[in-house]
């Protein structure tokens, strides 16, 4: 429950406030003495004391025009006959009202934040696991595939970081299901529309930073989202910051809050990296998944959740223990040769999954790739030019969630960049199953690279269902 003197108060005391109009009537103080027992941003999903927030590139007023709501917050004044509550920023009402409406739930709960272009969701793997080790099981989650609120009853996440009326409430949630710790991932887009905003958390973590999520949806420039990513440091109340990452000094100089390193340039390096194996802070880690990077995110949840309570017994423990669904998974052909199944889905984090497997697979190597429609254009680039310089890989074009673009276009712009013949086959499945009849003996692989266990293409804007990439591999080995 918010009264409405409490929601003046707090955009008042924000500098969000503009003013009310009630019947072309002009005010600055409540008008009616209302209580808002929910809070919306959907039409769909109202009361008649519901406080509701007009906001987005796709709201339309008649989506409120007939509905009986005590008010509504606004950019805009759209002249409707419902009171109006005008402000200059609505994702920043939205967000300073909802933690007051869901009673400061960051206040229950130790918040663990990870920012970076790759590596997100794997870290908040191993830090769940870590602060479960810790606290008994009691880490709620919200990352890009799954959320848990009650630390074991997971569900698919619509966004990376939800708006903040659905943040909000989840942390609630989350503190009356017992949770004491919240791991989450932070995009860049939940700093660019202030999804998480006024909200302090206690560690934050910088993984990494390369060009990604540029085009018209999301960042205009590199700029932007590298600005929108370092707004993590400057909101929380710890750092945590991958020493080896490009822009490090830069990073390092706006720090002011409490800080800690890692990798190569810092005081907790990795050393003795073997495939299943590390050793870092003064003790040998056991791991399962492969590749160096996995080891620099496990050594950032490592030092995150070490400040905030955990051992390093149990990040030796959590570590150990994690697999992260469709994130670097192996699985073996009947002749012996390896599948490799990666979410990887732009040029950095497929040149980091290429060099993982080729030391290990000495035959021929076939990889199946797309890249997304209407978003992140940039990476179709950035994939070619990285695959013309692997002049040994076999490669197969196919779609990855096309949305409103043609895929077989998508293909021929990613080859475009290639100067040797690589083959397209849109049909995803129709490509797996083509490389895996394809190969011969031990030393060669296919790797599936983007989607994971994601159980869905989008197409035409829709989520129209496919198996995953796992699913659809293990029914070819
Ligand atoms: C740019 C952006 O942040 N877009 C998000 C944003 O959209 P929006 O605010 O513009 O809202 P909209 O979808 O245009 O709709 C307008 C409003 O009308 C309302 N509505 C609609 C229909 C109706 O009948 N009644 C009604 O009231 C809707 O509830 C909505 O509030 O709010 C929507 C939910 O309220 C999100 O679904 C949408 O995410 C889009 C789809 C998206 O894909 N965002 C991506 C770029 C994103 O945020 N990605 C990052 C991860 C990036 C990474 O991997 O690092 C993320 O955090 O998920
Ligand atoms: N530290 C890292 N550096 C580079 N690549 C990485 C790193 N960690 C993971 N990857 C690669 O990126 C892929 C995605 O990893 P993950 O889902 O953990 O990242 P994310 O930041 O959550 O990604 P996204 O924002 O695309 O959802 C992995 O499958 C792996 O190929």
């Amino acid at each position: 429950m918010i009264t409405l003197k409490t929601v003046l108060t707090l955009l008042k005391n924000d500098q969000n406030f503009r003013d009310i109009i009630d019947n072309n009537q002009y005010f600055s103080e409540p008008t009616t003495d209302t209580t808002f027992d929910k809070i919306s941003y959907d039409s769909r999903d109202v009361t008649p004391s519901t406080l509701f927030f007009a906001k987005g590139l796709n709201f339309k007023p008649d989506y409120i025009r007939d509905l009986e709501i005590a008010y509504y917050i606004s950019e805009i004044d759209y002249g409707l006959s419902i009171p109006a509550i005008i402000v200059s920023d609505v994702k920043h009402a939205m967000s300073m009202i909802a933690m007051h409406f869901y009673e400061m739930p960051q206040n229950a709960l130790k918040t663990l934040a990870f920012t970076g272009t790759k590596g997100k969701t794997t870290a908040a793997y191993f830090a769940k696991n870590i602060l479960d080790t810790y606290n008994g099981g009691k880490t709620a989650m919200l990352s890009t595939m799954n959320t848990t609120l009650d630390g074991k009853t997971y569900f698919k996440s619509q966004l990376t970081t939800p708006e903040s009326l659905d943040l909000f409430r989840m942390m609630r949630e989350a503190v009356t299901n017992g949770m004491t710790h919240l791991v989450m991932e932070v995009s860049s887009q939940a700093y660019k529309t202030a999804r998480v905003y006024g909200l302090t958390f206690d560690v934050g973590v910088f993984l990494n930073i390369s060009p990604d999520h540029i085009g018209p949806i999301e960042h205009p420039t590199f700029e932007d989202y590298f600005y929108c990513k370092r707004q993590l440091l400057k909101n929380s109340r710890y750092a945590v910051v991958n020493s080896d990452m490009a822009h490090f000094d830069f990073v390092k100089s706006e720090l002011t809050s409490e800080h800690d390193f890692y990798g190569d340039a810092s005081e907790h390096p990795i050393s003795n990296s073997e495939a299943f194996s590390f050793s870092t802070l003064g003790a040998a880690f056991e791991i399962q998944l492969i590749g160096r990077f996995n080891q620099e995110n496990a050594v950032a949840a490592a030092l995150a959740s070490i400040r905030l309570g955990a051992s390093l017994a149990d990040a030796q423990i959590g570590i150990a223990k994690t697999t992260v669904p469709g994130r670097m998974e192996v699985l073996t052909q009947a002749n012996g040769a390896k599948v490799f199944v990666d979410y990887a889905h732009n040029a950095d984090s497929l040149d980091k999954l290429i060099g993982v497997v080729s030391p290990y697979q000495t035959g021929k190597i076939t990889l199946i790739i797309g890249t997304t429609g209407n978003k992140a254009e940039s990476r179709r680039q950035g994939i070619g030019e990285l695959l013309e310089q692997r002049p040994l890989i076999d490669v197969i074009l196919t779609a990855d969630d096309p949305s409103f673009e043609d895929p077989a276009d998508i293909a021929r712009e990613i080859a475009s960049f290639i100067t040797r013949p690589v083959r397209i086959i849109v049909d995803r499945e129709t490509a797996i199953q083509t490389a895996l009849a394809e190969t011969e003996n031990p030393s060669d692989a296919v790797i599936i690279a983007g989607k994971g266990v994601d159980a869905y293409q989008i197409v035409d804007g829709v989520h129209m269902p496919y198996d995953g990439d796992r699913v659809i591999a293990e029914r070819y080995l």
